[in-house]
C-alpha cells in the first residue's frame, strides 16, 4: 500500500479498531490483527480534516467497536459542493443510527439487517460503504447502482478472492454476509498516479512506460492519448505513451465525468496536456465537481492563456465547461504558484514545471501529498532534470 498522508491517515484509524496495527513503509504492508473489544472510538478534528476516505472506514469502525463519534466532517479536496449525509444514510439501511451533534456527529451499530441500496447516481464512496457494510451483516444484501470505478471494483475482487460470497454484475453487486475472518490482498495499480506520471511524458514530449503488477484500467486515458495523436502501446504488464515528436498533438473535446465515461480525476492532466502541448481549440466539461479546473487560473501569472470557465449543463447534470486555446510551443515562466486546494489540481501545477523556463514552487503541498508520496521524486527519476526546478514546500 502507497504511504501518501491520505493513506497514512486511515492507519491511524484503524489502530483505534485494531490492537495490533504494523505497518511496514519498506515492505509497504499493512496487517490489522486483535480487534480492540466494543467501546466509543473518538475520531478528534485533527485526524477528520486529514482524510475523506475516513467515511470508508465508518462500517469497520463499527462493525468491531460498535460506536463512533466524531468531529467536524471528514475533508479532502476542495472542488466544489460534497455533502457527505447520503454516506450515513446508506449505513443506515443496514441498521445503524446517526445522529448531528453540537462537536460533530455520533454513529451507533447494535442492530444489524441486511438491505436493498439502490443509488440514484453512481457514488463511488457509497459503494464501498454499502458494500463493507453489507459484508459485516448477516443475510443477503443488494447494492444497485454502484459505481462503474475499477478501484472499487477491486474492493469486490479482493472479497471474493478472500472466499466471500460477494459478486458484482454491472452496477448491481449482491453480499451475503458475514464475511471471512481474515482476508489478504495486494492492492492494484494507482490508475489516477499512472494517468499523471504518462501525462508528465506527454508534456516533454517524451514517452513514459509505467509498470504494473495487475491490469490498468484506464481504457477512456488510452482513447484520449490515440485520438489526439499520441503513441500507445500496452504490453504484458506495461503501458507505454509517447508524444510523437515531430508533430503538435491535435485538439480534441473532452466529456469526464462519473466512470465509465473519461475520469473527472483525469480531466486535469488533460486540460494542461491540451493547453501546452495541442494545436487548436479543446473544450472540456466535468459533471462531478464544478471547480474541477481550478488548478488552471494559479497559472495564468505564469504566463498560461486564462481559461474561458463557464458552468452548464451535460445530460441534465450541472457541469463545469472550461475552452482552452492550445499552444504547443507555449513556455510557462513558472513561479510562486498560488495554492490549489485539491490533489490532482495540486499535481497538474507541479507538471506545468515540465513546460516552464523557470522554476515552479507550490506553496503548500498539503494537498498533493495526501495523493502522492513524492510526486517531485518520481519525475526526477523519470528523468525530469533540475533545469525544471520542481519544489514544493511541506
Ligand atoms: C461518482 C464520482 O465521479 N465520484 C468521484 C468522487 O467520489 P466521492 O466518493 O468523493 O463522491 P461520490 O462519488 O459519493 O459523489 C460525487 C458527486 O456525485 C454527486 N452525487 C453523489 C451521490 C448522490 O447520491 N447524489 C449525487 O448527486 C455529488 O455531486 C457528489 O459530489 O470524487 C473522487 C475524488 O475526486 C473521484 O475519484 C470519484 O470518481
Ligand atoms: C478528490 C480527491 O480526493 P478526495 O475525495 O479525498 O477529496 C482525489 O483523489 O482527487
Amino acid at each position: 500500500m502507497p504511504a501518501n498522508s491520505d493513506a497514512l491517515a486511515l492507519v491511524d484509524a484503524m489502530r483505534l479498531v485494531f490492537a495490533d496495527v504494523e505497518h511496514d513503509r519498506d515492505a509497504r504492508t499493512l496487517r490489522l490483527r486483535s480487534p480492540l473489544p466494543p467501546g466509543t472510538v473518538e475520531w478528534s478534528a485533527e485526524l477528520v480534516s486529514r482524510s475523506r476516505n475516513l467515511y470508508c472506514l465508518i462500517p469497520a469502525t463499527l462493525h468491531h467497536r460498535g460506536r463512533l463519534r466524531f468531529a467536524g466532517v471528514p475533508a479532502g479536496c476542495e472542488i466544489g459542493l460534497r455533502p457527505t449525509q447520503w454516506y450515513l444514510d446508506t449505513l443506515a439501511l443496514f441498521g445503524a443510527t446517526w445522529r448531528a451533534t453540537e462537536h460533530g456527529t455520533d454513529v451507533e451499530w447494535t442492530v444489524r439487517r441486511p438491505a436493498r441500496v439502490a443509488f440514484a447516481y453512481p457514488s463511488m464512496t457509497g459503494t464501498v460503504v454499502a458494500v463493507a457494510a453489507a459484508l459485516a451483516t448477516p443475510g443477503a444484501s443488494v447494492v444497485e447502482g454502484a459505481t462503474a470505478e475499477p478501484s472499487c471494483w477491486e474492493q469486490v475482487e479482493a472479497l471474493a478472492a478472500n472466499g466471500a460470497d460477494v459478486h458484482r454484475v454491472g452496477d448491481r453487486i449482491t453480499v451475503t454476509g458475514p464475511g471471512p475472518d481474515t482476508v489478504r490482498w495486494a492492492v492494484g495499480p494507482d490508475r489516477i498516479h499512472a494517468v499523471t506520471l504518462l501525462t508528465a511524458g506527454l508534456l516533454t514530449r517524451g514517452a513514459v512506460t509505467v509498470r504494473f503488477t495487475r491490469d490498468l484500467r484506464v481504457p477512456r486515458f488510452v482513447e484520449l492519448c490515440e485520438r489526439i495523436g499520441a503513441e500507445v502501446e500496452v504490453g504484458d504488464g506495461t503501458m507505454t505513451v509517447a508524444h510523437p515528436g515531430d508533430r503538435a498533438l491535435r485538439a480534441t473535446d473532452v466529456r469526464a465525468g462519473s466512470e465509465p465515461v473519461f475520469s473527472s480525476d483525469w480531466a486535469p492532466f488533460a486540460a494542461l496536456l491540451l493547453a501546452t502541448r495541442a494545436e487548436g481549440r479543446s473544450t472540456l466539461t466535468d459533471t462531478v465537481f464544478v471547480d474541477r479546473f481550478q488548478f488552471l487560473d494559479r497559472l495564468v501569472p505564469a504566463g498560461l492563456d486564462a481559461p474561458v470557465v463557464s458552468r452548464t449543463h451535460v445530460e441534465g447534470r450541472p457541469a463545469v465547461e472550461v475552452v482552452v486555446d492550445g499552444r504547443p510551443d507555449v513556455r510557462l515562466r513558472g513561479g510562486v504558484l498560488e495554492d490549489c486546494p485539491d490533489i490532482r489540481g495540486s499535481a497538474a501545477l507541479l507538471l506545468a514545471a515540465l513546460v516552464a523556463d523557470g522554476p515552479v514552487t507550490i506553496p503548500r503541498a498539503t494537498h498533493l501529498l495526501r495523493g502522492y508520496e513524492d510526486l517531485p521524486g518520481q519525475l526526477r527519476q523519470l528523468g525530469v532534470t533540475a533545469a525544471h526546478h520542481l519544489e514544493v514546500v511541506r
